[in-house]
Parts: C-alpha cells; structure tokens; sequence
C-alpha cells in the first residue's frame, strides 16, 4: 500500500481562493482585514514564517503590518509592542511569533494580547472557550496547526467521529489545543495525547487510526508503529545537515517507510505547515467579519 497524500500546499490554495471573495466583500463594505505580526529575536525558522504569513496575506488582499524588535529587546519593550498592536486600528489581528527568545514569559505575553484581535487562538480567553466548548457567535478562534489539521482531515474526507486519535507532543500551539478540538461535540474523536514521558508509545500509535506527529525528533514514528490504513500527520520539523551534500535540510517526525503502511500520510514539508498559514489567513478574515457585523 502506498498511502494517499494530504497535500498541504494544494488544499491551502483552495482554502486561499475560498478566502479571497470574503475578503473582495469587506473591503466593499469599508473593512479592511489587517494581520500584524510580531517577531523578537533574530531566530531563522521564525523569520522565514513570519515572511510567509506576509506573503500570504499580499497574496489574498489582506493588509499586513510587520513588528521586529531585536533580540536584544526587554519584556518591556514586548509589552509595549503589544499594547501598540492593540491599540492600532488597521491591525484587526495579529500573533506574537513563537517561541520567544530566552527570557521571555511566553504566557505572560499571550495574555496581554487583546483577545478580540487574537489571531492565533492562543489568548487564555479564547483557549478557555475551546475548553468550554462554546460554540456559535461565541465561538473562538482556534490555534491556526490543529485548525489545519482537522480541515485538512475532513477535506480529504478522512473519517475523525468515534475514531482513535494519537497526538505526539503536549506543546501550546499544536498538541494541547489539538486534544481539545479533536474531542469537541462533532468532532467526536477519542484522543490520546502523548508526551516524552509516555511509557509505551509504539502502542500507543499502534492503536490510532489517526496519528499526530508534533514533537521535532527526526523519523521518530516507524512503520512497525503504525496501524496499517491509518491517517498519519508529520508536524514536527527539525533542520538536518545531508549527509552527501552537507547542507540543511528539513526532516520530519514519520520515517519515509510509513508511507508503505498509512492510508493517508501529510508530507514533511508540504503537508500541515501550509494549512497552519491559511487557518491564519481565515482567523483574521473572521475576525475582520465580526467587526463588520459583530457577533
Ligand atoms: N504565534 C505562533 N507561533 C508559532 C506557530 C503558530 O501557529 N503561531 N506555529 C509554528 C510556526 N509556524 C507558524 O508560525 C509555521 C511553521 C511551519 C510553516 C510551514 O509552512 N512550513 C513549511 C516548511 C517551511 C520551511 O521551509 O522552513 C512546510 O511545512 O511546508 C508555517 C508556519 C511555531 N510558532
């Protein structure tokens, strides 16, 4: 068997082009979606995403508005970026770009972020809501990589009710919110989300028919793991040197051979990084809508 791929670039492309009327009719109606972003630090990865979300947002007519503060740069000089990107009016989102640099109180500073422009989901307001499960006008938005995953599922038609999730790795923007989306009234996955203290974690993947891979340990997840038909997505992304040619390049978590046993597979790159860009793009389109109409 060679299993079916979630195309990542592909499916971002049709969420884009779904965006863009969106987006075509608020700026008729006098709204202009505006994303600001963010960065501390001079870390490469960060640099190059939050370059990406820039393109993105030119892509489909959303305005963007770029913060860069050194790496040198105080909490203080964080807390006021923030409370600027508050306040701006042609900022209607915007995301601190994680991780921040050393020193840095990450939750501290998500929470200073008004919960009305968060972007990203991450405000204790909003992941508050995913835990109370509000849905309708209340409804949060969600962190951009589990948002993305579950569209991407569902695009492909992938079933997810009543079907056995396997999450790798507990961190803020990927795991913990993914266990909560996953097991939401519709959703109505079962989840087992995994840590590095896991006992047994060949088991646990073996018993998943869907399989979250979000930890950074390259080709971490082996075939013999993974049940066979099952839908597995690579998340985690480390930077390797190639052993012929000696530069960088990027590996995923999933050995290539889980290719031959999965029933649908998300590549590494191209696979659920691209969505985590689109379900941004859709974030601050909701978000531009709610202030046309309100909730
Ligand atoms: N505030 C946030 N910080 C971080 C988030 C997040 O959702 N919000 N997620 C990640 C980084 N991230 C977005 O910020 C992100 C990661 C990867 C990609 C992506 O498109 N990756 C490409 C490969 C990129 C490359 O060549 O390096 C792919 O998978 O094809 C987009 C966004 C942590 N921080």
């Amino acid at each position: 068997m060679t299993a079916i791929t979630l195309d990542g670039v592909a499916t971002a492309s049709a969420v884009k082009s779904e965006l863009a009327s969106r987006i075509t009719d608020l700026r008729a109606n006098g709204v202009v979606p505006g994303l600001g972003t963010l960065l501390v630090g001079d870390d490469p990865a960060s640099r190059s995403y939050v370059a990406g979300k820039h393109r993105d947002c030119a892509e489909v007519g959303i305005e963007s508005i770029r913060v860069d503060l050194p790496a040198s740069a105080t909490t203080a000089d964080v807390r006021a970026a923030i409370r600027d990107l508050n306040s701006a009016r042609e900022v209607t989102g915007y995301i601190v770009q994680l991780p921040l640099p050393t020193g840095h109180d990450e939750n501290a500073m998500l929470e200073l972020i008004d919960p009305d422009k968060d972007a990203d989901g991450l405000h204790p307001t909003n992941l508050g809501r995913l835990v109370l499960g509000i849905e309708g006008e209340l409804r949060s938005p969600l962190p951009c990589t589990p948002a993305g995953i579950v569209e991407m599922l569902q695009r492909y038609d992938v079933p997810i009710r009543g079907q056995h999730v396997t999450v790798i790795g507990r961190g803020l923007t990927v795991g913990r919110p993914l266990g909560l989306l996953f097991t939401r009234k519709g959703l109505d996955a079962t989840v087992t989300l995994t840590h590095s203290r896991t006992q047994d974690l060949a088991a646990e993947v073996a018993r998943a028919d869907i399989v979250v891979a979000a930890v950074g340990v390259p080709h971490m997840v082996k075939a013999e793991w993974v049940k066979p038909g099952a839908a597995v997505l690579d998340v985690g992304i480390t930077r390797v040197a190639d052993e012929e040619t000696g530069k960088g390049r990027l590996t995923g978590d999933v050995d290539p051979a889980v290719a031959e046993v999965a029933g649908h597979l998300s590549p590494n790159p191209g696979g659920v990084g691209p969505m985590t860009r689109a379900m941004l793009l859709a974030n601050v389109v909701k978000a531009a809508e709610i202030k046309l109409h309100g909730r």
